[in-house]
Parts: C-alpha cells; sequence; structure tokens
C-alpha cells in the first residue's frame, strides 16, 4: 500500500489548518524543519509543529534538515511528531547515530534515517535494522519544487531488495508528481512526499488520488 505525505512547506502558513482539511486521501503529513545551516533556508520549528498537531489526525513525518538533530530530535516527539527523520549526513559516528534512533523510540515515536542525493545507500547499511524509514531524497534538501533525480530510483531499488530482512518502509522526498511517483512505485517505493505538486494543483484530491 502506498501512502501520500504532503509536504507542509508548499502549504499556504496563513491558513495551515484550512490546507490541511484539504488533503482527503492523504493519511500522512510531511513537516520539514530546516536550520539555515544545515541547508540554506530556514523554515519552521517545534512550536509550530505542536499547533498543527492539535489539528491534526494525519501521521506525522517530521524531516529533520538541521545540524545538530539530536539536540533538537527530542522536542519534536515532544511536541507531537509521530515520526522524526535525520540526515545520517548530520551525524558524527555510528554510535551517536544507533543512540539518537534509540532515543526517538524511546520517547515513544517512529524513527528514520535519511539520505541526500549525494549519499549511497552503503552509508546507512549500519542503520537498517534499528529504522522504521528510510527517506531517500530525489532532490537537494532545501526547498521545494525542484525537479526529481532519477539517481534516486536505484537506490529506492537497493533498498526494496533488502526490505525482506528488516522492518522499514521506504520514503522518497522531491520532484513528486503523477510521472515520477510512478517510477518510484515500480522501483518500490512505500511513501510519496509531495510538496508543490499537491499544494499548487487546484484539485488536491486529484493530485492525491494520481501518487496513490
Ligand atoms: O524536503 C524537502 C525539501 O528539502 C521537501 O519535502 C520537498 O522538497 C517537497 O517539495 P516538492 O514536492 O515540491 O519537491
Ligand atoms: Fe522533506
Amino acid at each position: 500500500m502506498i501512502n501520500v505525505a504532503p509536504s507542509v512547506l508548499s502549504a499556504d502558513f496563513t491558513k495551515l489548518k484550512e490546507e490541511i482539511d484539504t488533503l482527503e486521501g492523504a493519511s500522512w503529513l510531511h513537516y520539514d524543519v530546516m536550520d539555515g545551516h544545515f541547508v540554506p533556508n530556514i523554515s519552521f520549528g517545534y512550536g509550530i509543529l505542536g499547533n498543527l498537531r492539535k489539528v491534526t489526525d494525519k501521521f506525522i513525518d517530521v524531516h529533520l534538515m538541521i545540524s545538530d538533530p539530536a539536540f533538537y530530535a527530542p522536542k519534536f516527539v515532544e511536541a507531537g511528531a509521530d515520526l522524526v527523520n535525520f540526515h545520517v549526513e548530520a551525524m558524527d559516528s555510528v554510535e551517536e547515530t544507533k543512540a539518537l534512533l534509540k532515543q526517538i523510540h524511546d520517547l515513544g515515536a517512529k524513527n528514520g534515517i535519511t539520505i541526500k542525493p549525494g549519499t549511497s545507500v552503503e552509508a546507512i547499511k549500519p542503520y537498517l535494522d534499528d529504522v522504521d524509514l528510510v527517506l531517500v531524497m530525489s532532490v537537494e534538501p532545501g526547498f521545494g519544487g525542484q525537479s526529481f533525480k532519477e539517481s534516486a530510483l536505484d537506490k529506492i531499488k537497493q533498498l526494496a531488495a533488502m526490505k525482506k530482512d528488516h522492518h522499514y518502509v521506504i520514503e522518497v522526498d522531491g520532484g513528486i508528481n503523477a510521472q515520477t511517483g510512478q517510477l518510484c512505485k515500480e522501483a518500490g517505493v512505500d511513501v510519496l512526499v509531495a510538496g508543490s505538486y499537491v499544494f499548487k494543483n487546484p484539485n488536491r484530491k486529484e493530485a492525491i488520488d494520481s501518487l496513490l
């Protein structure tokens, strides 16, 4: 079964609740956190997440694009994240990464590990037993509305081939529309993040349905 996770980054921030209410058919919500350091953009933090949590029952998947996920991840769990994923590129050691994955679980949320377009699946092999989700970035993190990088497809295929020995789901993020979403589904993806494709479409239900 495919899940669609519309990215709040592309929503109209003056009316977030109404925006979320238009997302019929999507059971997840993707929440992009950018610190202006790990990526050259700043989005929103755990305060706004706490507000969102009060107005939606959707499964909130927090994508941390920040330099210090170990410090901030617990704050996002506390604010109501269902899942917190962070970038392997932001971590200094395997021990620190495993400790943070465990801490997220201990706090009661699901966890995930994320790779940029330039990072291979090899870099996250030490964690595949420990994660609920692997996020394959199909654009350079930092901005919505970029074009899908086909290099993500091979990584999704590699992760799908190893999935039977683990319990993770595979998510892809960046440049997803009906065409690129179809390629990802054929490669074995489970969750499609879509920002501009959903929010810029006058018929959001139709956009979401075209990804399912
Ligand atoms: O993590 C992200 C950017 O760093 C976003 O989730 C992603 O860009 C979604 O936007 P779009 O679907 O418009 O590409
Ligand atoms: Fe994202």
